[in-house]
């Protein structure tokens, strides 16, 4: 059953946002270059992204990624926490683009992690730190904002981080399984669903949605 206490929003992925992650995307594009190079290489020794997935199809998962920093409760944080990170999906992208921020990228499996811290050292990325563990045992700085791409329902997420001190949560994941995975969500939460293909009119995006999550006061 979907508590009514919730409130749940559906927007569209405004024109605006769209281009300033095309604007982000573009001002980076070299440092983005070299990191989906060194994704490439790391995948072919460890299972990070699908098996053979292209150059072309990962710049569009950094894209997807980038979408993150057009948000007002990503803005407003300066500690950020990527779990399940994976290859660094969104953390690596993120932290490329906003080097005044603290970056956590966490993932419970630990060669992942020595992957990701890697290609943040490759990168010279100083703002970026690893840990291999379950989110749920993750200590955030007070108001860190959490974000995470495809690798946790959000029952299941706010079951391991409830009581932890975040500020927020985006996820990117798909628009319509927003609703039935807020079932056994305990306490009130604001969230706003984002159609990413709105905005981006691209079929990559379809299904796509920047969800964004607080608590109700
Ligand atoms: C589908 S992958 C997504 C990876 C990456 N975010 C991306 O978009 O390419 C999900 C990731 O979540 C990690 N994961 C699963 N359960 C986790 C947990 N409890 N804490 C931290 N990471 C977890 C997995 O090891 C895996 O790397």
């Amino acid at each position: 059953m979907f508590h009514v206490k919730h409130s749940i929003d559906y927007l569209d992925f405004s024109p605006e946002s769209v281009a300033e992650t095309k604007k982000l995307f573009k001002d980076n594009e070299s440092s983005l270059v070299e990191y989906v190079s060194k994704l490439m290489w790391w995948n072919k020794k460890i299972n990070l992204v699908s098996r053979d997935v292209s150059r072309e199809t990962l710049m569009r998962h950094v894209e997807h990624s980038l979408t993150i920093a057009t948000s007002e409760l990503y803005s407003k944080a300066s500690s950020i926490v990527d779990s399940g990170t994976g290859g660094g999906l969104p953390g690596i992208p993120l932290a490329i683009v906003s080097s005044d921020k603290e970056m956590v990228l966490n993932d419970i499996v630990s060669k992942k992690i020595t992957a990701c811290k890697h290609m943040a050292s490759v990168l010279k990325l100083k703002n970026v730190e690893g840990g291999a563990r379950s989110v749920e045992e993750v200590q955030p700085n007070e108001g860190a904002l959490l974000v995470s791409k495809h690798a946790f329902k959000i029952n299941d997420l706010y079951g391991m981080i409830g009581r932890l001190p975040y500020s927020g949560v985006i996820l990117l994941k798909g628009k319509d399984d927003v609703r039935q995975e807020l079932e056994g969500v305990k306490g009130s939460l604001q969230i706003k669903v984002f159609d990413l293909y709105s905005g981006f009119e691209d079929p990559f995006y379809k299904g796509k949605a920047l969800v964004e999550i607080t608590k109700k006061k």
